[in-house]
């Protein structure tokens, strides 16, 4: 145990990675943060205790299990944080008419966006707040959402319908909702995930719940469908309009029918996390290296093991196994590629294409400006420190290689940004990454891990 009267040193203000030779050798990331979080918010709500093996242990997933001990889920963490029992909440109900709970939800969108809509159907008095930035994160479009069933109030307390959020309800009394989707997929999943806790309430058999226009990062979606699943709901994606021989929406909706089974108490393993294997991957990429990450298949349930796909495009060799994908760095050409599907590895990809013999074009990821920082413009402005050449447009932009030279790189308390940025150094001498200790949202060790693969160490500035 630590002393806790001796202090830790302070997190060093920079990391610099130097370059060096092939980075190669075998990993294994970290769980999941949205298979941990999904499944930690089914297995509050189950009808009996169960228990998560592979869990991520980070700032996301703590802020999710210090929120949900505030309704009396009981998570008894072992084995360095990886499992966790969870013994689920039994008094929520009783809980409506008490004093109002106040949630800290630091920058977790996962967090914020699920807890509102499972707490809006359980009943209760919240307030659920965060960092700056994630008042500035939009959540009226789910908001907006539940008003519509909801017993009570719900309201976003920032300009533009940014949290923080007051939520007064004894739950949804309607079992018919709509939801936009064009600015996150989370506002669906938090929605499904919170039906069967409404169920219990509204006494009908089903919920459904049709996404009004574009469904961005569609694959959470269906991640959020089989973690369900297995936690016992039954849930079913028609992806046309024509639900039993009746015409439903616009011919672009997606709806989503969930029957009113309630949450089993489950022993489930969580995959290792596919946007943390994108930065070991492209390490392998940049470097002409060979790196397998290990406990991932093509048939992971998390779209982002599609990067490799990105990879393979680019000119790398990528070989799948039956529990692993490997990437053998080549030649780098440039790509024009949609990455609607797997946003998170826009940033990986971005530094993929500063060593590539063409510019590379994405598209398709208007919703990143609305992550932890602007994903398109603050990623431009540090890709341009380090001497490329990058045009902005509403939904991506396109990388031109150049001239590269040593920059001191902004991180804007993004994690990705930190760890994405971190891997120009592999190749361009003097690139410092400011607040490293950033990467404690979903990856507290990425640095020494990144180590690992590169077998020298890093020197702190
Ligand atoms: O549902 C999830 O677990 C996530 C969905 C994505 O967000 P958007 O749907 O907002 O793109 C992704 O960026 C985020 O890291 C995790
Ligand atoms: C966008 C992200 O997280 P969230 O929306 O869950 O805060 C992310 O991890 O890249």
């Amino acid at each position: 145990m630590p002393d806790p009267n001796v202090s830790l040193p302070p997190a060093p203000p920079t990391v610099e990675v130097v370059p060096g030779g092939p980075v190669s050798g075998s990993i294994r990331p970290p769980g999941s943060k949205s298979l941990t979080n999904r499944a930690l918010v089914c297995a509050a709500f189950a009808d009996a205790p169960s228990t998560l093996r592979g869990a991520l242990r980070s700032e996301d997933t703590e802020v999710m299990i210090d929120s949900l001990a505030q309704i009396d889920v009981k998570v008894e963490i072992t084995d360095g944080g990886r499992t966790l029992y969870v013994d689920p909440t039994k008094r929520i109900a009783a809980k409506h008419a008490g004093d109002l709970i106040e949630m800290f939800i630091a920058n977790s969108g996962t967090t914020i966006r699920f807890l509102t809509a499972a707490l809006s159907a359980a009943g209760g008095h919240y307030r659920l707040s965060g960092v700056p930035r994630m008042h500035e994160r939009p959540i009226g479009d789910l908001t907006d959402a539940i008003s519509a069933v909801i017993d009570g109030d719900i309201s976003p307390q920032s300009d533009g319908g940014c949290p923080p959020v007051l939520i007064d309800t004894s739950g949804w009394s309607g079992n018919a909702l709509k939801v936009g989707g064009n600015v996150s997929s989370q506002y669906l999943s938090g929605l499904m995930m919170a039906a069967p806790i409404a169920a219990s309430k509204h006494q009908s058999k089903q919920v459904q719940i049709s996404v009004v226009g574009e469904l961005v990062s569609r694959p959470y979606v269906d991640m959020t469908a089989k973690v369900m699943r297995s936690f016992g709901s039954k849930v079913e994606i028609i992806d046309d309009r024509v639900i039993d021989d009746r015409v439903i929406g616009d011919s672009d909706q997606v709806v989503v029918q969930i029957s009113d089974d309630p949450y089993h108490g489950i022993d489930y393993a969580i995959e290792p996390d596919a946007s943390a294997a994108s930065y070991f991957w492209a390490a392998a990429a940049i470097t002409g290296g060979t790196v397998t990450v290990e406990g991932l298949s093509q048939s992971a349930m998390q779209g982002d093991v599609a990067f490799v796909n990105v990879l393979q495009q680019m000119g790398c060799e990528v070989q799948h196994g039956d529990d692993s994908i490997t990437v053998i760095g080549k030649t780098l050409g440039g790509v024009d590629v949609d990455m609607n599907a797997i946003s998170d590895t826009v940033q990986t990809l971005s530094v993929v294409a500063l060593f590539a013999s063409g510019p590379t074009t994405v598209r398709g990821v208007a919703h990143n400006r609305f992550k932890e920082t602007d994903r398109i413009g603050d990623l431009a402005t540090e890709l341009r420190k380090l001497g490329a050449k990058v045009d902005e447009h509403d939904d991506g932009m396109t990388i031109t290689p150049g001239n590269y030279q040593p920059a001191t790189l902004e991180t804007y308390h993004d994690h990705r940004m930190a760890m994405s940025l971190s891997l120009a150094g592999l190749k361009i001498p003097g690139v410092k990454i400011l607040d490293p200790a950033c990467t404690a949202k979903t990856y507290p060790d990425y640095f020494a891990d990144l180590e690992s693969l590169i077998q020298r160490p890093h020197r702190w500035a």
